[in-house]
């Protein structure tokens, strides 16, 4: 680095007190402040029990001391790693001690996956990913955050990047060499076959978009149907505890209440809602009205009615999935089969585990449990769909002269180059030269 910057500090684990605790520590007065601190500096990525010791001498704690030269650590800076024991106080007194330190201020949020970003350790993708993976809750939250993390989808999009230049290069090599003999001729078939297999791969990684989106952010599923029909009473069932009041007068619920629960490793969110009816109750009014809302957005709705009740207005047909569940069967066995799609009772807890199944089987409709290397956030989305815009642009435009249509597939690899935040310099002679042997 051209320039010397802040070295920061944090506590980089959990909340405390915790077994042991990690103080992280990099920049370019890490190692003075590693030293400050225990005296010396550990071998390189060796943990070596030290004393950490306060200015006036006072022993702190015995810690393992782990330093990671720069540019081979996370942050591609030299680091420290203080793995101290995790109470309060001592955690409060190493801080403390490092404050004191000249040129060392504690670390912003996700300070150091920026540097580490910076300094060419991580990309975007990545850097999107590692935040995901540590705010992951549910097994595919994790899956599709490791892939992310890890590279996985980084090098999907730049092999497409490359598969661009590589086009690009052809093209260049066309214009300039055309009127020469030993270049190989028309390059352009094989060009826009492959050009045409991209924008395809682009399209099917497109169609999973919505997949990651909900094994990111959760399938919103809202409970709705008409008053009383024990929509908070199946919401308190699946989240196994109290969370919106019951009663049997009508018009209990007003606000949206959600939980989020882990079905089968995917994230699902859970609405309860006011009951839907004519009233001109004024509060009621508004909950109904804000259900209506929620319902707009679902991505599931279970439409509850007591079973043996006819109910209001049935729902109009707009495209969410719906499921239509009777209600109270513990107390309407009797009852000829309505035509729902299955029936619950939530005080004998008959067909609860049938309803987690369909809700599961929805989830996996949408998203299904395959390669993860799928795009998870609007960002990624957008910049893919401006990329496939361009190549479908070079590849359609065939009466237009060569270099416009490079010029296409260029602004089609920098949307790549977005995604990832890795704008490579690329050299397109190193690339002709690599595939030419013009000299020959
Ligand atoms: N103690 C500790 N555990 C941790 C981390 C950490 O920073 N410290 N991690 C933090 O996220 C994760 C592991 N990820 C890491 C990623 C890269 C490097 C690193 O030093 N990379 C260097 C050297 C690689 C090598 O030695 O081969 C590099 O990329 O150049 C360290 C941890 C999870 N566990
Ligand atoms: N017997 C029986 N009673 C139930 C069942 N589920 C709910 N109830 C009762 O039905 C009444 C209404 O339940 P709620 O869960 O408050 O109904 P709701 O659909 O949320 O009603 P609103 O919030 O007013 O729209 C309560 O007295 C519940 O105890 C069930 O499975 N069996
Ligand atoms: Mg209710």
């Amino acid at each position: 680095m051209s320039f010397r910057r802040d070295t920061i500090y944090a506590l980089s684990s959990g909340g405390l007190p915790s077994g042991v605790a990690v103080v992280r520590i990099s920049g370019g007065a890490a190692f003075e402040a590693c030293t400050a601190l225990v005296g010396t500096v550990p071998e390189a990525r060796q943990a070596t029990l030290l004393t950490i010791r306060a200015r006036n001498n006072e022993f702190l704690d015995n810690a393992l001391v782990l330093s990671f030269p720069g540019p081979r650590s996370f942050t591609g800076e030299d680091c420290v790693e203080l793995h101290c024991h995790g109470g309060k106080a001592v955690v409060h007194a190493v801080l403390a001690e490092l404050d004191g330190i000249p040129g060392l201020r504690h670390a912003d949020a996700g300070e150091f996956s920026r540097r580490a970003f910076e300094n060419g350790k991580l990309d975007l993708v990545e850097v999107e990913g590692l935040a995901d993976l540590i705010a992951a809750e549910t097994e595919m939250q994790r899956r599709l955050a490791a892939e992310q993390s890890s590279g996985g989808l980084s090098a999907l999009y730049m092999g497409w990047a490359d598969r661009l230049t590589n086009a690009r290069a052809m093209i260049e090599a066309e214009l300039d060499f055309a009127d020469e003999d030993d270049v190989p001729g028309s390059v352009a078939s094989t060009i826009w076959a492959d050009m045409r297999l991209l924008a395809t791969e682009m399209e099917h990684h497109l169609d999973r978009a919505r997949a990651g989106e909900i094994i990111r952010d959760g399938l919103k599923i809202v409970i709705a149907g008409p008053p009383n029909a024990g929509k908070s009473s199946l919401m308190n069932a699946l989240a196994r505890r109290d969370v919106a009041i019951v009663t049997d007068i009508a018009g209990t619920t007003r606000d949206v209440l959600h939980i989020d629960l882990d079905l089968g490793g995917y994230n699902v969110r859970i609405y309860d809602t006011a009951g839907l009816r004519e009233t001109d109750e004024v509060v009621e009014r508004e909950g109904i009205r804000r259900a209506l809302k929620v319902m707009d957005s679902a991505d599931l709705i279970l439409f509850l009615e007591e079973i043996g009740t006819t109910s209001v207005p049935r729902m109009a047909d707009d495209g969410v999935p719906k499921l239509r569940i009777g209600t109270k069967l513990d107390r309407h066995r009797d009852l000829p089969r309505s035509d729902h799609d299955l029936c619950i009772s939530v005080q004998t807890g008959e067909g609860m585990d049938e309803l987690l199944g369909r809700i599961l089987d929805e989830v996996r409709r949408y998203a299904p449990a395959e390669s993860l290397a799928i795009p998870s956030r609007i960002r990624h989305v957008e910049n893919l769909r401006k990329s496939l815009t361009y190549i479908h642009g070079a590849l359609a435009s065939v009466t237009v002269d060569l270099d416009l249509r490079a010029e296409e597939l260029r602004l089609a690899a920098s949307y790549l180059g977005k995604i990832t935040g890795r704008v490579d310099v690329e050299n397109l002679l190193d690339v002709i030269f690599s595939e030419f042997c013009i000299g020959k």
